[in-house]
């Protein structure tokens, strides 16, 4: 049932009373409603603040009225049922989003929804807007218009600080951060919930205070009297009530009829005994008749013996506390108007004397009264007298209508004619009294209602509205988040997924770039360099452009000659380095090439590609070191056994070596080879190169190529001669001896003949032979192992590996640097979805929870 303005509405004998006893009714019903959605309304608002501060941070909404020409625009495309705003938030006011705010059950509850899902709904439906939403929309409108989009309750007070002049929302909210909005917010709603604490005791007290007031004389101790059905307060024919005393139940003080004197200044508490002094009920007419201008007030507790049915005292439902006022006038006209304005006076009962109407001072104070509660319970009284009543009636009425029009309206409720004196009197029948004592109790319920649940009803309601508005709004910023987390998942889980897949795959494609293009250059070195040491071997330049030998300067420039062309092949075994080199480069730069396509395929879009741009011929430079001379630490484990190291291309090659440069005699004959090759069984190959175990043989050719040297070292002739009869002479036997000497004397020179011819042809061939031979080494294990080619191959490899070894890297770095952002990517946007879906789940849940307090508590009828 609703309490309403309907209740109050005039009803007459029995009817009454049951109007009564359902406003009685209606009114516990409402309280115990009103209270149970105070609890829940607390729960939400407690849960609410949790979740503001451990899970979500509670956005503050404002929604404006869009800008005219937008409303314009948008009433011309489309006619719109539904109110639109653009819904911004606190922490950033300049991000608006147009939102349709649809008011529902007559403007008491919002609900927020984007304005393209709206459009989209709308759109879907194709429905015509009804007439009633038509109206339900104008309703709103009219309802709340200048409140759209604004907090009643949980208003923000967004100040800033004494700096913060300006009064634009926007430029005050647009310094402040999320999260002390929050911690605002946290307060304001910390604020609602202990207002919320106040309203519950104040629905829960159950008493009531009716003020009796009038003029001077009129008869107002006489009327509480009469409701007392007592003799109480005293009655005088001058004015003699001085002080205010509040009638209350002796059961309030522990069934003990007295009086408590209130101490001026000290807030009264019955339980204190210092806050009031005691007085004996007998006393009552002396403490309130004798205070010389001062206007105590009294605490007069009375024993009602009249059933509760009856009592106006101690009724069942409220506690009803009557005060008897002084008279009013110059004097007493403004603490009584203070007394009246009181919070706990739930009614003013207004006396007046039929015989005088109202006085000046009684107009203004009904006039104020009427103004702040709007009726006033109106008590013609010593009604017996007047012997024209009619006219009297009709007078007092047409007094009432210009002072409380309100209370004109209801004055078959509200004003009563009776005759206070006559009520007193036992054993009449006095039909009109007890007329005005039911309506008077009807009257305290009905504006207790008003003035207590009322109070509550309405914050409540303005409360939920709030919170719907609040939550609304959030759930958009969740559904926003939902969706943007969504999107961004969706982006970047497959390239995650993709990636975290494809890097085994990448760490062997680039293991194998690196394997093929270091396998590579190897062989490629070997092939150059064992091509052209062979060349050399044969007494060619091992390369082919721009080299080639010297011109035989004839047989006295024999020894130049030599060191020319020892100088040329070695200069072409560098050129052939070189030529290794070159190639190298070429292999590493389709290497770096390939790394840097395995990158475009493995790196996802938006990451930024190397920026080494990769000089092949930085490659085998020497950098500086730190103290700005060569580094030579890299090639110096082979420089000193062979010619190896990244120095060759600064000039410091086998061409420019002294020791491979200094020119032997050997270079010129080499006659242990020479025998062999030309008188041996041709197998010289296999011991060309044993130059240090000389033979027999070779001693002899030794001793014969003394005999041959020429060019400025010669051995005279003598010296041959000499050194062919020692051989001889080696020679044992006689006879042989005798033969031997001619033909080996015409053998000797048979062959240094033949030398002499062959040497343009033999001098580059031993020079090759032996600079192959010092480079070429045979191991004790039997393999050969050409340290010249194999250490170059193996320098010349390691550079590539290295330069690919530093490519593969910086795209593993890349990969794995992209890899883990997209993993972060992955995790934060699962983790904002995981929240989003959340507060998204709770604010639906509290916006139905608000629906279900709302429909609980009746709040809708509240008015
Ligand atoms: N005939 C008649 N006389 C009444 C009635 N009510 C009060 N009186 C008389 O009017 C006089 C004043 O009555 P009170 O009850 O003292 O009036 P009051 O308004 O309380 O006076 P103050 O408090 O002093 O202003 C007394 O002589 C009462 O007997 C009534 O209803 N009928």
């Amino acid at each position: 049932m609703r309490i309403g303005k309907e209740a109050s509405l005039p009803v007459t004998g029995g009817e009454r009373q049951l109007k009564v006893e359902d406003v009685q009714e209606a009114y516990i019903e409402q309280k115990d409603r009103l209270v149970g959605a105070i609890d829940t309304t607390k729960t939400i608002l407690g849960e609410l603040r949790e979740f503001n501060k451990s899970e979500w941070v509670v956005r503050y909404p404002t929604l404006q009225e869009q800008s005219e020409v937008d409303d314009a625009a948008s009433s011309k495309s489309k006619p719109r049922r539904s109110i639109r705003r653009s819904l911004s938030f606190a922490d950033d006011p300049s991000n608006q989003t147009e939102v349709v705010y649809t008011p529902t059950r007559q403007g008491l509850t919002r609900a927020v929804t984007l304005a393209s899902i709206a459009d989209a709904q709308e759109d879907s439906s194709e429905l015509t807007p009804t007439e009633e939403s038509d109206k339900e929309a104008a309703e709103g409108e009219r309802l709340l218009p200048d409140k759209i989009g604004d907090f009643s309750i949980l208003r923000l007070d967004l100040k800033l600080g004494p700096h913060g002049s300006s009064t634009s929302p926007a430029a005050l909210v647009s310094q402040l951060e999320k999260g002390s909005i929050a911690n605002l917010l946290d307060e304001r709603i910390g604020a609602a919930v202990h207002h919320m604490d106040k309203l519950r005791l104040r629905v829960e007290d159950t008493s009531s205070k009716v003020l009796v007031t009038g003029d001077l004389n009129s008869g107002k101790s006489t009327f509480v009297n009469a409701l007392l059905r007592r003799e109480v307060m005293p009655v005088d024919q001058q004015p003699c009530t001085t002080a205010f005393c509040e009638v209350h139940d002796a059961a309030e003080n522990n069934g003990v009829e007295e009086i408590h004197v209130l101490k001026d200044g000290v807030p009264y508490s019955i339980s204190d005994e210092a806050t009031f002094s005691r007085v004996s009920l007998t006393d009552l007419e002396n403490i309130v008749v004798d205070n010389e201008g001062a206007q105590p007030v009294l605490k007069v507790y009375l024993a009602d013996s009249r059933a509760t049915s009856e009592s106006l005292l101690s009724n069942g439902v409220v506690d009803i506390s009557l005060i008897d006022a002084p008279g009013l006038n110059r004097d007493s006209l403004k603490t009584t108007a203070l007394f009246a304005r009181q919070e706990e006076i739930d009614v003013v009962v207004f006396v007046v004397s039929a015989e005088n109407h109202f006085t000046l001072s009684s107009k203004e104070f009904l006039w104020n009264a009427s103004n702040e509660k709007a009726y006033v319970f109106i008590v013609v009284n010593k009604f017996e007298q007047i012997k024209n009543k009619e006219k009297c009636r009709r007078l007092v009425l047409e007094q009432i209508k210009q002072l409380s029009p309100r209370t004109y309206e209801d004055a078959e409720d509200l004003v009563h004619f009776v005759d206070s004196a006559a009520a007193l009197r036992p054993y009449t029948a006095n039909p009109a009294f007890d007329d005005l004592e039911s309506s008077l109790r009807s009257f305290v319920l009905v504006k207790r209602s008003k003035s207590k649940l009322q109070p509550v009803s309405t914050y409540l309601t303005n409360l939920l509205t709030d919170i719907d508005l609040l939550v609304g709004a959030n759930a958009i910023v969740a559904q926003t988040d939902m969706d943007r987390a969504t999107d961004d998942l969706n982006r970047a889980k497959p390239v995650w997924e993709k990636m975290k897949n494809g890097r085994e795959s990448l760490e062997d494609a680039l293991e194998i770039v690196e394997e093929d293009g270091a396998n590579t250059t190897s062989n490629k070195t070997k092939a150059i360099l064992g091509a052209a040491l062979e060349r050399v071997g044969q007494g060619q330049p091992g390369v082919d452009n721009a080299i080639s030998l010297p011109p035989f300067p004839g047989f006295f420039g024999l020894w130049d000659y030599a060191r020319d062309v020892r100088r040329t092949l070695l200069a072409s075994l560098d050129a052939a380095v070189k030529l290794a080199e070159d190639e190298a480069r070429i292999t590493t730069t389709a290497g770096v090439k390939k790394i840097g396509l395995l990158g475009d395929q493995n790196l996802p879009e938006g990451v930024e590609r190397s920026r080494r741009v990769f000089m092949p011929e930085a490659m085998f430079s020497v950098r500086s070191g730190k103290n700005g001379g060569l580094n030579r630490h890299r090639s110096s484990s082979t420089a000193s056994a062979v010619v190896a190291g990244g120095v060759y291309n600064l000039g410091i090659g086998l061409s420019q070596r002294s020791d491979m440069l200094e020119t032997s005699f050997l270079d010129l004959f080499d006659f242990n080879h020479h025998l062999w090759v030309h008188f041996g069984d041709g197998k010289a190959d296999a011991e060309e190169d044993n130059e240090k175990s000389p033979t027999a043989i070779s001693i002899l050719s030794v001793g014969v190529g003394a005999l041959t040297m020429v060019g400025g070292k010669a051995i005279g002739i003598r010296s041959l001669i000499d050194g062919a009869a020692r051989i001889s002479e080696l020679i044992a036997d006689e006879s042989a001896r005798r033969w031997a000497a001619p033909v080996i004397g015409a053998v000797v020179i048979g062959a240094t003949a033949y030398f002499i011819l062959e040497l343009p042809n033999s001098i580059p061939r031993t020079i090759g032979r032996r600079i192959r031979a010092s480079l070429v080494k045979v191991e004790d294990n039997a393999t050969e192992q050409e340290l010249f080619v194999n250490a170059h191959a193996g320098r010349v490899s390691r550079e590539t590996r290295k330069v690919l070894r530093l490519a593969s890297w910086d795209l593993r770095e890349r990969f794995r640097t992209a890899m883990e952002e997209r993993g972060k990517e992955v995790r934060d946007a699962e983790e904002l979805e995981k929240q989003a879906r959340r507060a998204l789940s709770y604010f639906h849940e509290v916006e139905a929870k608000t629906g279900a307090v709302r429909d609980e508590a009746g709040l809708l009828g509240v008015l």
